[in-house]
């Protein structure tokens, strides 16, 4: 019997190598401008989905293949947490020890961390928790090293700095950036737009907005039918590919997270080579060791985290402007807010009066299900 691994190398073979996948896409997209041809296309489609449900087999913890955090996860703490990946020996464990404290083992030699190790910032009033983990190489995602087990943290995570070393070529960059897409994570990405719905009978019937240069009806259809979708709404909002179809299919395993670059050892660098540095989008320069820029590394991340600060205001007293309670913006509203002091709360409750950006009127009445927002000031009336 052959093993998912034998399979995928099966698929992966029929181009040749992931590699060459990519440079056959190359060509395809180049001859689609003179002349699709067909076949191909329906081909790429049928091998790229067969790929796509393989991979994630590999993936899912309970298939034979592995994966999952076990044993590299730690118990999560505050409202946030912030994972670090790069290379071995960027400096992630130097930056951990000076942003929080918690010391965790640096030294010259590669994986000198070997497992997750938390700390702790607060910052704006958020308790946003850091996971240093151990360096990854490439082909992690494959099974080399801990690599999968890594990256099966950062999954988990709110945010990711990818640790760069300045003094490596930028390629590195794009090489982390490959072992997390091939584990469903989405770099800076939100999900394409694209609204699928599966349906009993009626056969599949696309509607787009705007025209669709990389990808055909023959196309769709072989996705479609390596999935064994015979019937579904397709509305492609976007100028999609076939990579984000499949994403739309396989939403159950793709993470968007966003990242930031953390572009380190800039004590070695010189000024001119730092202003190129400032050009990489999403990076941020910095000097773990010497505590250069981490201000703005902190800044950054906290605009990536939009998170949303919420000042509690006694009945007749100013508000405590010392102690927000921090919502993530996607779990914000009143009903969040009272559930973050005690669960209790919201049994005796009757309206909340909130002054800020998300009310009309300065204050206003509202209930349980109104969405707060950053910087907002609330009240608790009690039955
Ligand atoms: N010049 C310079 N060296 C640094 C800086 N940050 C870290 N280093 C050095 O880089 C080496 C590796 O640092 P670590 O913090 O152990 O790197 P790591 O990414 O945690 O490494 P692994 O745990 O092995 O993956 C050490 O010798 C550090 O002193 C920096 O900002 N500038
Ligand atoms: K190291
Ligand atoms: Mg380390």
């Amino acid at each position: 019997m052959s093993t998912t691994v034998d399979k995928i190398k099966g698929i992966e073979e029929e181009v040749s190598s992931p590699h060459l996948l990519a440079v056959y896409m190359l060509i395809l997209s180049q001859m689609a401008k003179t002349q699709k041809n067909k076949a191909t296309s329906f081909h790429l489609g049928q091998l790229k989905a067969k790929l796509a449900k393989l991979k994630r087999e590999l993936l899912t913890p309970t298939s034979s293949g592995g994966g999952g955090g076990a044993g590299f996860d730690v118990a999560r703490t505050g409202v946030a947490s912030v994972g670090f990946i790069g290379f071995p020996s960027v400096g992630k464990s130097t930056l951990m020890s000076k942003l929080t404290g918690q010391h965790s083992e640096v030294a010259a030699y590669e994986f000198t961390t070997l497992t997750t190790v938390p700390g702790q910032v607060v910052y704006n009033g958020a308790k946003i928790q850091m996971l240093d983990l151990p360096g990854i190489i490439q082909g992690a995602k494959d099974g080399k090293g801990r690599g999968r087990q890594v990256i099966a943290v950062a999954k988990t995570c709110h945010l990711i700095f990818i640790v760069l070393d300045v003094n490596k070529p930028l390629t590195d960059k794009r090489v982390i950036e490959n072992e997390l897409e091939g584990f469903g994570i989405r770099v800076n990405k939100q999900p394409p737009n694209i609204v699928f719905k599966k349906k009993d009978k009626g056969g599949i019937s696309i509607t787009n907005t705007v025209p669709l240069t990389h990808i055909d009806q023959d196309e769709i259809r072989a996705v479609m039918g390596e999935y064994k979708i015979s019937s579904a709404d397709i509305a492609i909002r976007c100028d999609a590919t076939i990579d984000d179809l499949i994403d739309i299919l396989e939403a159950k395993s793709r993470s968007y997270i966003p990242v930031i670059y953390a572009l380190n050892k800039i004590d070695a660098i010189s000024i001119e080579e730092l202003d190129l540095l400032y050009r990489i989008p999403n990076a941020c320069p910095i000097s773990s060791e010497h505590g250069w820029n981490i201000d703005e590394l902190m800044e950054q991340m906290w605009d990536k985290l939009n998170l949303v600060r919420v000042y509690t205001k006694p009945k007749g007293k100013l508000p405590d402007y010392t102690a927000p309670v921090v919502l993530r913006s996607n779990k914000c509203t009143v009903e969040d807010f009272c559930n973050a002091i005690h669960k209790t709360i919201v049994e005796d409750f009757r309206q909340a009066i909130v002054y800020g950006k998300s009310v009309k009127h300065q204050p206003q009445r509202v209930g349980l299900s109104h969405e707060l927002a950053d910087e907002d000031i609330i009240t608790i009336i009690k039955r």
